[in-house]
């Protein structure tokens, strides 16, 4: 039996859309065996008692995938149990956890026994299926690497990373309202074509966040480089008290955005903007200080346990 241990990730960052990512210090873990003749999953924690416990869950469906791609014979049986603390439909990358862990365990399961690099699934074609599978990369790259990534997809569909490590000032809290917003629901909501100067405008942000969260966490740049005009205002109908939420504390002059399809808030805090957020934030949310995670995910094999 293995264990696979995922983290949670905040993506877009504001102006970063489908490319930046940040790993969180919150995890999900999931133990694998194969096993019988059935699947058998059993969940603790978030989804317990929602989630498909057979074929449909997407633990599952992430390794049958992963087990095709490196042409192994489906094993029969698969038992998990997972124990999963990343909210579910807030906009904290629990989708791709599941699917990098479902990756993981069956590349861990198969045939190499955990092949690294150079193995015979390499890291880079568990980044390929994963991504495949969320559609975009910028949850699954902070998920397999940790720390801040910047991700983007060649003209051939293969997804690749810059991993970079955040300032030590940047402490990243999370706003999570108990309302879900389904990524497949929030995506409906953006237009198929945006104004060029609008683009020009995130292009010129995402740049300069990338230098406030890395070596500049000014408190002003990260103010101008949080703002972002291609997903935030599409999706504000879905969003409803989230967008009020970064709204107000914006006013205030603290660094928030809507985290990955929303509708979890994310704040850029530094010691001089701490103090700042729980006044503007009612008690239907719920405040956690993250620390970055600066390894993203882990497989632990009996012996290493
Ligand atoms: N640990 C898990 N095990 C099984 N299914 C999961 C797990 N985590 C998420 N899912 C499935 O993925 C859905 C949420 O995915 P969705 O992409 O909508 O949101 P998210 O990944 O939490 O947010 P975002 O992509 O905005 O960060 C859940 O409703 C559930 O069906
Ligand atoms: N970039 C993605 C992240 C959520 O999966 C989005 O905003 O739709």
């Amino acid at each position: 039996m293995i264990t696979v241990r995922v983290p949670a990730t905040s993506a877009n960052l504001g102006p970063g859309f489908d490319a930046l990512g940040l790993a969180l210090g919150l995890y999900d873990e999931v133990e694998a065996e194969l096993t019988g003749d059935r699947v058998q999953v059993s969940v603790e924690g978030e989804g317990e008692g929602e989630l498909d416990l057979g074929e449909g869950h997407l633990v599952v469906r992430a390794m049958r995938k992963a087990f095709d791609r490196m042409g192994m014979e489906q094993p029969p049986g698969i038992r998990l149990h997972c124990r999963n603390r990343i909210p579910h439909a807030r906009g904290m990358g629990s989708s791709s956890a599941a699917i990098v862990a479902g990756v993981l365990a069956a590349r861990a399961l198969g045939p190499a026994g955990g092949s690294g690099p150079g193995g015979s699934f390499s890291d880079g074609e568990v980044f390929a299926l994963a991504t495949e599978m969320e559609g975009h990369p910028d949850n699954v790259a902070p998920c397999l690497a940790g720390r801040l990534t910047i991700s983007w997809t060649d003209h051939g569909g293969s997804p690749h990373m810059v991993k970079l490590t955040p300032h030590a000032r940047i402490r990243p809290v999370v706003l999570i309202p108990s309302a879900r917003l389904s990524t497949e629901a929030a995506r409906g909501l953006l237009p198929k074509e945006v104004p060029h100067k609008d683009a020009a405008f995130n292009a010129g942000r995402s740049a300069l966040l990338i230098a406030a969260l890395t070596l500049q966490p000014e408190n002003s740049l990260l103010m101008a480089a949080t703002e972002d005009r291609l997903h935030q205002n599409y999706r504000a109908p879905a969003l409803a008290g989230s967008a009020d939420l970064v709204e107000r504390l914006r006013a205030v002059g603290v660094p928030a955005v809507v985290s990955g399809a929303g509708p979890t808030v994310l704040v850029f805090s530094t010691p001089d903007t701490q103090d700042l957020i729980a006044p503007e934030v009612g008690n239907d949310w719920h405040i956690q200080q993250m620390d970055v995670d600066p390894d993203g995910a882990n497989v632990q094999f009996p012996e290493t346990r």
